[in-house]
């Protein structure tokens, strides 16, 4: 069986941390980030306060991810091995694929491919300490953090309340090793439950 999970939730929730590490725990695991999709610079829209708005569904190229999510769909034998992981065969009818990133939800034509869709936050203060000691290979200008950062997190999250999206609340203030087990069991739950 094959299932698709989204690690997703706010900026500097701890997404990618926990993605990397349940991969190393889960059968036949694939990651796809999100991050890998933003589209260049120079294709990067400046909104009217003057911030480059790299945290909209626009900045990135979710043709793109949809169709390398399509690609493990049509066969996760093979895309697991063109990434590198290595398939054991006494679980060969075990896949799974980590879908990681900050708008995960918001997109309609991955919405619906989710087994589990996790959602990591944090609170405000700490978000903004996290992110302050982050550097990204884009830095954050001074105010992009309460210019354009939160207040998109926050329009995409409500946006994803009113359309009724199912989400499981995680607290990313949780230590990286409680947040690690308490998932691993909930996706080998899961995967038990849709076998
Ligand atoms: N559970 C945690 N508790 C404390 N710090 C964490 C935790 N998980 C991740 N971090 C730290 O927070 C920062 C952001 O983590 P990261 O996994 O890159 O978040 P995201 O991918 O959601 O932006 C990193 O410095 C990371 O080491
Ligand atoms: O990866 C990049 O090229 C990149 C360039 C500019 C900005 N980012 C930031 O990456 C953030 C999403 O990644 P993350 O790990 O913080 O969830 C998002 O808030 C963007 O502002 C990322
Ligand atoms: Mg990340």
């Amino acid at each position: 069986m094959k299932i698709i999970v989204g690690i997703g939730g706010m900026t500097n929730g701890g997404k990618t941390t926990l993605t990397n590490s349940l991969q190393k725990a889960l059968p036949n695991c694939c990651i796809i980030h999100q991050d890998d999709f933003f589209k260049p610079q120079n294709q990067i829209a400046i909104g009217e306060d003057g911030f480059k708005q790299w945290d909209v569904l626009e900045s990135l190229d979710m043709e793109a991810m949809v169709s390398t999510v399509q690609a493990w769909i049509r066969d996760p034998q093979k895309f697991a091995r063109a990434h590198g992981v290595s398939v054991q065969p006494d679980t060969t009818d075990t896949h799974v694929l980590l879908l990681e990133g900050f708008l995960l939800y918001s997109y309609k034509p991955l919405v619906d491919l989710y087994s589990r869709r996790y959602f990591l936050t944090v609170p405000y203060e700490e978000c903004k300490r996290r992110r302050s000691n982050r550097s990204y290979m884009v830095p954050d200008p001074p105010g992009l953090f309460d210019g354009h950062v939160w207040p998109m997190y926050q329009k995409y999250k409500q946006e994803m309340e009113e359309d009724g999206v199912e989400v499981v609340h995680l607290d990313g203030m949780k230590s990286r090793d409680e947040l690690f087990h308490q998932v691993l069991e909930d996706i080998r739950n899961t995967l038990l439950n849709s076998s």
